[in-house]
């Protein structure tokens, strides 16, 4: 008998169940603090000394933190529907402004975590932003749940960091098991960054 928290835990269950967290209070904080910590993980250029104390915090964070390690839909992380990024570091801070049959509208920035080179976003973060507004267009267009088959990236411009940044996506057709989705990536003034393309299909009993 696998227990609820147990490592084989059916993943696939959770996602048609997806249910908002309700977080702690200090949840929030606490992931801006960390989203704070890998901005200056990725720019920090300090001495011996002080990459020591930090190891040395990091490591206690990790003790502090460990026990409480949860299955996937338990914690707040990733399911915190007001936090940016719905808490999960994972994902880059956006909110989502509009979520309905029509679009799914999300506003958020990047930051220096997300760099790539010559001081604008990396260009994989964009099909995780893409990723991540197909699956909720998928979701708020009350379409079976479904996994992205391909995912298309154009990029128009270089994506700059701390600029807020929207992304808009909707459903162009559906073709049986098929949801073709597309989505443009702007800045606040209409600006094309980058526009994308994917298609979405509906899983069959068993699939993972
Ligand atoms: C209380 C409610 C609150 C709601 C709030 C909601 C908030 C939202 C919260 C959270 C959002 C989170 C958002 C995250 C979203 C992330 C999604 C992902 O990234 S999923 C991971 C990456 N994707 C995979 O790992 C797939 C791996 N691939 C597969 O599993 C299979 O290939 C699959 C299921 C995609 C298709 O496999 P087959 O065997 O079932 O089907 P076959 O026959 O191959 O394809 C079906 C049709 O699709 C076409 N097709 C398949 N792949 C294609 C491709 N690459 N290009 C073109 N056509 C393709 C085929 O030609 C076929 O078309 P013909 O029916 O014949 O017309």
């Amino acid at each position: 008998m696998s227990e609820p928290d147990s490592d084989k835990v059916d993943l696939r269950s959770e996602i048609p169940r997806f249910r908002p967290a309700a977080p702690p209070p200090s949840f929030g904080e606490f992931v801006e603090n960390m989203r704070r910590l890998q901005d200056l993980a990725v720019c920090v250029d300090a001495t011996d000394e002080v990459y020591q104390q930090a190891r040395d915090r990091a490591a206690e964070l990790v003790e502090l933190l460990a026990p409480y390690a949860a299955r996937e839909g338990k914690g707040p992380a990733n399911r915190s529907m007001d936090l940016p990024g719905r808490g999960s570091l994972l994902m880059p801070p956006f909110h989502v402004e509009k979520f309905d049959e029509e679009s799914v509208v999300a506003r958020g920035v990047l930051r220096r975590y997300h760099l790539g080179g010559g001081g604008v976003a990396h260009g994989g973060v964009l099909p995780l932003i893409f990723d991540d507004n197909f699956g909720n267009v998928v979701y708020a267009a009350k379409r079976p749940i479904s996994r992205t088959a391909y995912l298309h990236v154009n990029y128009r411009k270089v994506t700059p960091l701390d600029v807020p940044l929207i992304i808009e996506g909707k459903v162009d057709r559906v073709e049986g098991r098929k949801t073709f989705i597309t989505a443009r990536l702007t800045e606040e003034d209409g600006t094309l960054l980058a526009d994308g393309e994917g298609l979405m299909v509906q899983l069959l009993p068993g699939q993972p």
